[in-house]
C-alpha cells in the first residue's frame, strides 16, 4: 500500500507584533491552505484558567485545564475576524488584550501545558497544506515542515504596530507600557526551558522593520515552492 506524503506546512514563528498573524492569514488565503493560530490556543487556556479562578503558576491545575478546555475556531461571515470559541463561549474579544497575551505567555512556560496542546496542533495538518503561526512551529511542532520563516522587527516598531492595532479596536493603551510588556514577554518566551522562542536552524529570517505588509507577503511566498 502506498502511503501519501504528509501535507506541506509553512511555519511562521516570531515575537509579538512581528506580523505573524497578518502575514500568515494573507499567505494562507493566497495559497488556499489552512491556518493554525497556535497563540490563540495558549491565550484560550490562559483565559479558561483565569475564568476558573486558577493560580496561573499552579502547573497541575493549569495542565488539567489545558487538557479539558474545548477550543474551536469559527470563520466569521463576510471575511471578518475568525472567532475563537472557548468552552462554548465566543472569547475572541477577551483573548486579544495584552493581559490575555501575558497570561498565555505565563501558562505557555509549563511543559505539561504545551504537551496537552500538541495533538490539537498536529490535527490542523491537512491537504492541501497548512500555514502555522506561533513560537515553536518550526522547531517543535512541525520540525519536518518543508517551509520555515522567522519574522522579527525591532521592539519599538512592534510596540508601535500593536499600539495602532489596539487603538483601532478601541482599547485604551499607552505606547510605553506596550513596549515594556512586549519586551517582558519576549524575554520570558525566549528564556523558557521548553520550546523557547528561537528561529529553526533551517528558517528564513525576515526582519520586517520598515517593510510593508505586501513586501513581507511576497518574501514569504517566495519560500514556498511547489
Ligand atoms: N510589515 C508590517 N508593517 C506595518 N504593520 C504591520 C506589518 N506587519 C504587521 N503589521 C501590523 O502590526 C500589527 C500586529 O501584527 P500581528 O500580525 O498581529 O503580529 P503578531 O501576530 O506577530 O503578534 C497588526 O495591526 C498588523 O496589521
Ligand atoms: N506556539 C506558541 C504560540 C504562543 N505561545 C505563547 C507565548 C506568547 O507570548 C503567547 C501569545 O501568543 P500570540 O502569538 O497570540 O501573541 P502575539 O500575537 O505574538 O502577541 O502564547 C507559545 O508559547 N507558543
Amino acid at each position: 500500500m502506498q502511503t501519501r506524503p504528509p501535507a506541506p506546512v509553512l511555519t511562521i514563528d516570531g515575537p509579538s507584533g512581528s506580523g505573524k498573524g497578518t502575514i500568515s492569514r494573507l499567505v494562507a488565503e493566497h495559497l488556499g491552505w489552512r491556518l493554525l493560530d497556535s497563540g490563540a490556543l495558549y491565550r484560550a487556556v490562559g483565559y479558561a484558567a483565569g475564568a476558573a479562578g486558577l493560580d496561573l503558576s499552579d502547573a497541575e491545575a493549569v495542565t488539567r485545564c489545558a487538557e479539558s478546555t474545548r477550543i474551536h475556531f469559527r470563520a466569521a461571515p463576510n471575511d471578518g475576524e475568525t472567532r475563537v470559541i472557548v468552552n462554548g463561549h465566543d472569547a475572541t474579544d477577551e483573548l486579544r488584550t495584552e493581559t490575555a497575551g501575558a497570561a498565555a505567555s505565563a501558562i505557555a512556560s509549563i511543559p505539561s501545558v504545551r504537551k496537552a496542546l500538541v495533538d490539537l496542533q498536529l490535527s490542523f495538518r491537512k491537504a492541501p497544506g497548512l500555514v502555522a503561526d506561533g513560537r515553536d512551529m518550526g522547531t517543535v511542532i512541525f520540525p519536518d515542515a518543508p517551509f520555515k520563516v522567522f519574522l522579527t522587527a525591532s521592539a519599538a516598531e512592534r510596540a508601535k504596530r500593536r499600539y495602532k492595532q489596539l487603538k483601532e479596536k478601541g482599547l485604551s493603551v499607552t505606547l510605553a507600557s506596550l513596549q515594556s510588556e512586549i519586551e517582558a514577554r519576549d524575554t520570558r518566551d525566549a528564556s523558557r526551558a521548553v520550546a523557547p522562542l528561537k528561529p529553526a536552524a533551517d528558517a528564513l529570517l525576515v526582519d520586517t522593520t520598515g517593510m510593508g505588509i505586501e513586501d513581507v507577503v511576497a518574501k514569504v511566498l517566495a519560500v514556498v515552492k511547489p
